[in-house]
């Protein structure tokens, strides 16, 4: 068995409601099907076990309990030491397998649930989660919090391994999933779904190479428009991006004054451009917008033949209904939308909180009311479409939590869309995003236009 990320290759992700579908199917050919879970689990526990104190099963009244009830009975059979109990054993343990509630969590934990997470929590010992850990909502990534009264709301596990039995579960993958999960690991159990994935996990994605014929008009304009005062560096940011990931030309377009000066001094690449000088161009529209991005937008919106639109335009397009019917009536499959959870809260019209508590959903209810692809960022990135299975993106880590990085991403797409115009924009969307989050996974602080140069190696 090996950690799962990073990957590959796409892997399929089933909700809860497809996983139960698959489990009945299986085990009418399989019905030890838990007798493997539990296998699967012990064999795991024997790898990460540190020293020689108990291993500590807490096991739920479910099948997820019954996972690591006949996982304590194959350690038990090793001669390992095991404490089946909700309890913690009396002695430090050097394994702690979490078995308290995996796919069949349906509510706000109990007072007493709670006090176990957080008994498992105290340990020092590593903590495997059986399925999904604890506490956690396997479909959406966000805790099932607890019920009304209780002190600490959104406690689970905090695992440092999980092992995914049957299916890989969207919510390992997105939210808080990604930080209460710990490394991965997937056991199928011998079961191939038949079922449509409810969403891909993302893997990188070779793009075409150019011909030896090309030359910089088969790769594609991009036009940047943003930068309003004190903003500037958004624009650049994004213009330098579009130029590394490959784009022929990059126009800049900046909406505070430049009385003549060049568009990026510490980028002579870059030209200065307007709608009217490249209306054919790949428009990077609203890094660093500021509200006068609004007045631009009409036009944009109704020449350019592909968008990426960021940042403050999606906040102008949040307060304005014509502006929703001018994105929403373009042609298909020629728009993109890069928000963050508050521009997706304010597009959407409900809170912050309502969008990272689904956020699988809220992505795929703003490409439907926007008839748009939406690249929904933050920790596990969503991409959805009209009509396609929403990808999340496995890569990227608390690195890219700094000013500059989503323009560096917007940017880049756009550049990837003027380069590789053949391609359809959910599938660049994905694979800009997976790049973003590779090259954004160090433990360094990583200033945003540094992100540029490792992008460029990993093409
Ligand atoms: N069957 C098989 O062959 C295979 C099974 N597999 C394993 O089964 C797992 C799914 O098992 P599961 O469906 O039994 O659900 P599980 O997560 O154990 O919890 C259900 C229990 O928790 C309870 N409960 C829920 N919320 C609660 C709360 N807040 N506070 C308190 N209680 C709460 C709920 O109560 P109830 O709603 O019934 O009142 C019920 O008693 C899956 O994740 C995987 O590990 C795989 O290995 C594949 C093979
Ligand atoms: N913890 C994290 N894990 C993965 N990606 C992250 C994390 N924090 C931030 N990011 C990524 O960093 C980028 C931040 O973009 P954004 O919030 O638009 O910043 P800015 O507007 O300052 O450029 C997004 O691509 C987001 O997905």
């Amino acid at each position: 068995m090996r950690p799962l990320l990073p990957t590959t290759r796409p892997w399929p992700l089933f909700d809860t409601a497809a996983t139960r579908r698959i489990e009945v199917a299986a085990l009418a050919a399989t019905p030890d099907l838990m007798a493997r879970a539990g296998h699967a689990v012990a064999k795991l526990a024997l790898a990460l076990r540190r020293g020689d104190g108990p291993v500590w099963l807490a096991c739920g009244r479910g099948n997820n309990g019954g996972d690591g009830r006949i996982a304590a009975d194959v350690l038990a059979a090793h001669g390992i030491p095991t404490h089946a109990a909700l309890q913690p054993p009396a002695s430090p343990p050097s394994l702690v397998v979490d078995a308290l509630f995996g796919i069949g969590l349906n509510r706000p934990l109990d007072a007493a649930s709670a006090a176990v997470i957080e008994a498992m929590n105290a340990c020092s010992a590593p903590i495997l989660a059986v399925d999904v850990p604890s506490g956690l909502l396997a479909d959406t990534g966000q805790p099932a919090g607890t019920i009304a009264g209780l002190a600490a709301d959104g406690v689970a596990v905090r695992a440092t391994h999980t092992l995914s039995l049957l299916t890989l579960k969207p919510g390992l993958f997105t939210g808080e999933g990604r930080a209460l999960a710990g490394r991965i690991w997937f056991d199928h159990l011998g079961v191939t779904p038949a079922e449509a994935p409810t969403a891909w996990l993302s893997a990188p994605q070779a793009l075409p190479a150019s011909l030896a014929s090309h030359h910089k008009g088969s790769h594609g304009q991009v036009l940047v428009v943003g930068g309003a005062a004190g903003m500037q560096g958004a624009a650049r940011l994004a213009a330098r991006a579009a130029l590394h990931a490959g784009a022929g030309r990059v126009y800049v377009d900046l909406l505070a004054p430049n009385d003549g000066g060049p568009a990026d001094a510490g980028q002579p690449e870059l030209m200065c451009g307007s709608l009217a000088e490249c209306p054919l161009a790949v428009g990077v529209i609203g890094c660093g917008g500021g509200p006068e991005i609004a007045a631009r937008l009409p036009a944009l919106l109704s020449a350019l033949p592909r968008a990426v639109l960021d940042a403050d335009a999606l906040n102008a397009i949040a307060a304005s209904a014509p502006l929703q019917a001018a994105v929403a009536s373009r042609a298909p499959g020629t728009t993109v939308i890069t928000p963050h959870p508050l521009e997706a809260a304010r597009l959407l019209q409900i809170t912050v909180q309502a969008v990272q508590q689904d956020r699988l959903a809220a992505a795929q209810t703003l490409a439907r009311q926007l008839r748009c692809t939406v690249l929904l960022k933050g920790s596990g990135s969503v991409i959805a479409s009209p009509g396609e299975t929403p990808t999340v993106i496995s890569t990227g880590g608390p690195a890219l939590g700094t000013a500059g990085s989503g323009d560096v991403l917007a940017g880049w797409l756009g550049g990837w869309c003027a380069r590789h115009a053949a391609m359809p924009l959910h599938t660049l969307a994905c694979a800009a995003a997976h790049a973003h989050g590779a090259a954004g996974e160090v433990n360094h602080v990583l200033p945003a236009g540094e992100l540029i140069a490792p992008m460029t190696r990993l093409l």
